[in-house]
């Protein structure tokens, strides 16, 4: 039997593709060093679009594969996360793309120093675009709280989950070329902690002057960003308490952001009955 044949045949060893998207991450000459903030934002794009009242969207299904999902300007950028972990899906083709995509979330967070996320594996593929969704189902940053409010309820989260969700900014940066704005929101976009909280809370923002999109900077360093939707959540008062916890409590923040991601992870999935919930760890194999 060929190898390829072969690999194919054996039942699949999560831990062994956790492994091998965790060796993918590190890379010296992408923006500050990995990869995990690009595939944080692949799976929570892919499963972001879901919307409770009509069962559509979600991770399963993996549509941004297709036209016009792909070209969606929330996605713009996407692709340097799907072409990282094409040859991990060559090398187990037996995962689906919907569970590769999550998964790739779970590992590039834990590998951050984020939670432990439990993972289901059970999603599956779309086999063509007509199960794309429509183009504005995630967050436009230039809105407010009652725009993060229609996004996130229409998902069925609330505001509590909406604030943990956001810190996932504490990762990674804008980019001029993928939704038009700059830079990072922390000192250390590649480590997974509540510093975005408390930058919001400690930092005094003031507006980028530049002409590009509306966007606020430190006024001490001029190095750091928020986007008004992530000032929305400390000009809310309800979103503000939840702020002020998460700079205060980060293992609190930790498991609200785990079982949040956990649920976003898996909306509209119709898993099997079977599905076992895994947790991993990197030493393990
Ligand atoms: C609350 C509403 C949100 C808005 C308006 C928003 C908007 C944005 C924008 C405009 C970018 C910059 C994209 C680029 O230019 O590369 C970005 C990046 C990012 N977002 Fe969000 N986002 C939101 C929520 C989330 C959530 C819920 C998560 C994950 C749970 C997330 C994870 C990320 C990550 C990790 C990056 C950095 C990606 C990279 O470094 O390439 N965001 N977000
Ligand atoms: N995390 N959210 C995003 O990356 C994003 C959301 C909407 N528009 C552009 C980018």
């Amino acid at each position: 039997m060929r190898a390829d044949a072969a690999r194919a045949a054996k039942p699949l060893n999560y831990q062994e593709v956790y492994n091998a998207i965790a060796e993918a991450l590190d890379n010296s000459d992408y923006d500050d060093g990995s990869y995990g903030p690009v595939l944080v934002r692949l799976a929570w794009h892919a499963a972001g679009t879901y919307d409770k009242n009509t069962g559509t969207g979600g991770s399963n299904g993996a549509t941004m594969r297709f036209n016009p999902e792909s070209a969606h300007g929330a996605n713009a950028g996407l692709s340097v996360a799907r072409d990282l972990l094409e040859p991990i899906k060559k090398r187990f083709p037996q995962i689906s793309y919907s569970d590769l995509w999550s998964l790739a979330g779970v590992v590039a967070i834990q590998e951050m120093g984020g939670p432990t996320i439990p993972w289901r594996p059970g999603r599956k593929d779309a086999d063509t675009s007509a199960a794309c969704t429509p183009d504005g189902r995630l967050p436009d940053a230039s809105q407010a709280h009652d725009h993060l409010r229609n996004i996130f309820y229409r998902m069925g989260f609330n505001d509590q989950e909406i604030v943990a969700l956001a810190g996932a900014h504490a990762l990674g940066r804008c980019h001029t070329d993928r939704s038009g704005y700059e830079g990072p929101w922390t000192f250390s976009p590649t480590t997974f902690s509540n510093s975005y909280f408390k930058l919001l809370l400690s930092e005094r923002w003031v507006d980028k002057k530049w002409s590009g999109p509306k966007q606020a900077v430190d006024k001490a360093t001029g190095s750091l960003m928020m986007l008004p939707a992530d000032l929305a959540l400390i000009n809310d008062r309800v979103f503000k308490k939840h702020v002020a916890e998460y700079a205060k409590d980060e293992n609190k923040f930790f498991a609200d952001f785990a079982a949040a991601f956990k649920k976003l992870e898996e909306l509209g999935v119709p898993f099997p009955e079977n599905a076992p919930t895994l947790t991993f760890n990197r030493a393990a194999a």
